[in-house]
């Protein structure tokens, strides 16, 4: 089964909370027609459904944490598989979050063929997640837990952008610029995959 998903064109996007991968990734899909996994939003629709896990993991986003490997890699491949035959291309976005993860990753689905990393400074992530917080219903979106995900950011995330940069992989995306600014870099790094 995921034989179909092998030869896909699979994008990690990486960046802090609010880092904007999510508009980013919008952009993306709607330019070259990939398709977008963000795992966090997988999670937050698992945890719509009411199911019994669902309410387990509402318990351990709302505090900041990261939620067990598996849960998230099983919901990301089911995912893929479901778009195997349309999908250009995979964005993953939110994942992997760890090393450990990256590797689970690629041991049951396959190898990144680019890191989008999506770089912006903490105080503009904070500014950018406080506002959306305004708006996005997150429970995750306030000052409290923003504060956490961005220390988990840098203790657990940075050293995946290390890891796949001895790769070659990893292009670097400024993303203290405007949307379309941003996408001007983005779209160069994706043209470059053809
Ligand atoms: N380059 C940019 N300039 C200004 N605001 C941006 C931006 N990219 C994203 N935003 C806004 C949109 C959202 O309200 C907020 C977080 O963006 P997002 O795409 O949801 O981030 P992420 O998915 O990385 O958490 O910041
Ligand atoms: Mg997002």
């Amino acid at each position: 089964m995921a034989d179909k998903i092998k030869d896909a064109k699979i994008v990690f996007v990486v960046g802090g909370p609010g880092s904007g991968k999510g508009t980013q990734c919008e952009k993306i899909v709607a330019k070259y027609g990939y398709t977008h996994l963000s795992s966090g939003d997988l999670l937050r629709a698992e945890v719509a459904s009411g199911s019994e896990r669902g309410k387990q993991l509402q318990a351990i986003m709302q505090k900041g944490e990261l939620v067990p490997l598996d849960t998230v890699l099983d919901m990301i491949k089911d995912a893929m598989i479901a778009k195997a035959d349309v999908s250009k291309g995979y964005l993953i976005d939110g994942y992997p979050r760890e090393v450990k993860q990256g590797e689970e990753f690629e041991k049951k689905i396959g190898a990144p063929a680019l890191l989008l990393y999506i770089d912006a400074k903490g105080e503009t992530m904070v500014k950018r997640l406080m506002k959306r917080g305004e708006t996005s219903g997150r429970a995750d979106d306030n000052e409290e837990t923003i504060k956490k995900r961005l220390d988990l950011y840098y203790k657990a995330t940075e050293p995946v952008i290390a890891y796949y940069e001895k790769r070659g992989i990893v292009r670097k995306i400024d993303s203290e610029l405007p949307v379309d600014d941003v996408f001007a870099i983005v779209e160069k790094a994706i043209d470059e995959l053809k």
